[in-house]
Parts: C-alpha cells; structure tokens; sequence
C-alpha cells in the first residue's frame, strides 16, 4: 500500500477553506491557534511513516490525553476501575453534567470529561507526583523526551475552567471523588495541555496497535486485555455525541481533542494522526474528520 500517495492525495484535495466550523474559544489559548494548520502522519514502525503538512508542529491534545491516564488507572486499576465508571456511549457533549443526576455521580464513560476527571481523582489519590509520570508515561511510549506540558494553556483552561470545577464539585457530592477538588482539576487540565505533533501522537498510540508493546523495543506496556478494552472504548465512546458517525464514515478505533487533533489505529498494522483546528459543532475536527474518512477509503482498510 502506498500511504504517501494516499496522504499525497488527501493534501491535494483537502484545504482548511472547504470548512466552515470554528476554532475551539472557551479556552482562551486555543483561539489563538492559525485555522490554516493542516498535518497528518502515519505511523507503521522506525523506517516506515508518511506524513504531510504541519505533522511536525505541536499542538495541545486536550481529550487526547484521556487515552493516556485511562491506560494509566487501568495499570493501576484493573477490572476494579469500573465500580467507578462505566463503558456506555453518551450521545451527549463531552462536558455534559445531566447523566450525572440520574446515574448516581457514574460518569458513562472514560473519555466524557465526567469521567477523565474520576480518572484524574484516581491517579492525584494513588501516584506520588501524577503530573510527572504521565509525562514520563507518554515520553516512553513515544520514545521522545522532548514532550512537555503546555503551561500557557493549562493556566488559560484554569482560568474558564468552572464548568469542568463543577463537574468534579457535583460528582463528588454523589460520592465518587476521594481527593480534594483542585488538585483533580490541577492535573486534568495539565493533562490536557500536553503539546504533541502528529508524528509523536502517532507514534505514542502505536501501543494501541500492537497489542500494549512498543514496536522498537517489543517493551510491554500494557497488557494485550488492556488494549482490547481501551480500543473498544475508543471506537464507542472516542467522539463523544459523534462516536456513531466517526465509526461509520472512519471506521476505527480513535480518539479527538479539541485542540482540532484525532489519532486513529488499525490493530496490527498502522497508527495514524491528524491535525486541523477548526472544530465542527460536536468539537471534533472537521477537516482531521473528512481526511481520515478519505484515509480508509482510498486505501480500502478499515476494521470493519
Ligand atoms: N473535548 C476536549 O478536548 C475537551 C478538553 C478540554 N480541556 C475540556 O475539558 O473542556
């Protein structure tokens, strides 16, 4: 399969121009991000990856990172995790309070902002310093220190960050946060300026595709029951109230971030990243969207 025709393809055909959805505003940071930004990398192994555009220029991952903590708590956790949490699609936006009331403060699922911050409350409560070791976490399996938090934009989300500060405050309330509530809050919204390039997310997913090891090193990371429940989790619930549609038109395993990122894998064979700004009302990037659509179209692959 020739992926770099593929990619040559869908950068010739694709601009930002033909999208009309906005750039992420509620943080402040974020709407200061060029809308032209447009970058895609696919990762197979050490001398096999493809790319166009800006796949090189980092850019904050946001939900991306729940990937990150969840596999995190489930090395942590194991099966127990779910007496927190539960693994159903929402069909709401990912910073929904209302399922809350009525489901007894159990968010749906990991990657709702609800339960990232379960999560969070998880490694504040069990890890000596969890802003370090998931940085450590990510740096391993992307095989590059040079990964780094975004303080700028992690400051920026603190300042606008109520609604989130109310979804811990309320969850609490219903009896599923240990910790205090600023230090969850603290670490979620670092977590989520985590600042990545295309190449590295696709790279760092990798484990994804191969079973919970890195690819170079054949390092287990996580094991291969892990992998196949956060996969699972990330084809049904990684796309928030637009989950159906990114497994109906994509048709893989992935997971976006409002900073305009989504990272999909195909089990066994590729990791792929893809990064534009402008987000369609869901708060999923439009154009990262279309290109992958057209990804597993032109090469004829999808899970499915
Ligand atoms: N969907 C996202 O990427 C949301 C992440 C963002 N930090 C928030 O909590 O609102």
């Amino acid at each position: 399969m020739d992926y770099q025709q593929i990619l040559d393809t869908i950068n010739d055909e694709m601009s930002y121009r033909d999208v009309t959805g906005k750039v992420a505003s509620y943080i402040p940071e974020l709407a200061k991000v060029d809308r032209r930004k447009f970058g895609m990398h696919v990762y197979c192994g050490d001398q096999q990856h493809f790319s166009f555009g800006d796949s090189e220029e980092n850019f904050s991952i946001q939900s991306i990172s729940k990937v990150f903590t969840l596999a995190m708590a489930m090395r942590l956790m194991g099966e127990d995790l779910w007496d927190r949490l539960d693994v159903e699609p929402s069909g709401d936006p990912f910073n929904s309070l209302t399922q809350l009331e009525y489901e007894s403060g159990i968010p749906r699922n990991p990657f709702i902002n609800a339960g990232a911050l379960v999560i969070s409350d998880i490694l504040v409560d069990q890890l000596e310093d969890p802003k370090k070791e998931l940085l450590e976490f990510v740096r391993k399996i992307t095989g590059d220190d040079n990964i780094h938090y975004n303080e700028t934009v992690a400051a920026s989300e603190k300042s606008t960050g109520y609604r989130n500060i109310a979804l811990v405050n309320y969850i609490k309330a219903l009896g599923n946060i240990k910790c205090d509530v600023e230090p969850i809050v603290d670490f979620y919204f670092y977590q989520c300026s985590l600042a990545m390039s295309c190449s590295q997310l696709s790279k760092a997913f990798m484990i994804f595709a191969n079973k919970g090891r890195i690819l170079e090193t054949d390092e287990k990371i996580l094991k291969p029951k892990t992998v196949k429940r956060i996969n699972a989790l990330m084809q049904t619930c990684g796309f928030y109230d637009e989950a159906g549609e990114f497994s109906f038109q994509v048709g893989m395993p992935g997971k976006s971030g409002v900073g305009g990122g989504i990272v999909a894998i195909h089990p066994d064979n590729y990791s792929v990243a893809v990064w534009s700004p402008i987000l369609n009302e869901n708060g999923n990037s439009e154009l990262g969207m279309k290109a992958l659509e057209r990804f597993t179209t032109l090469t004829g692959v999808s899970v499915f």
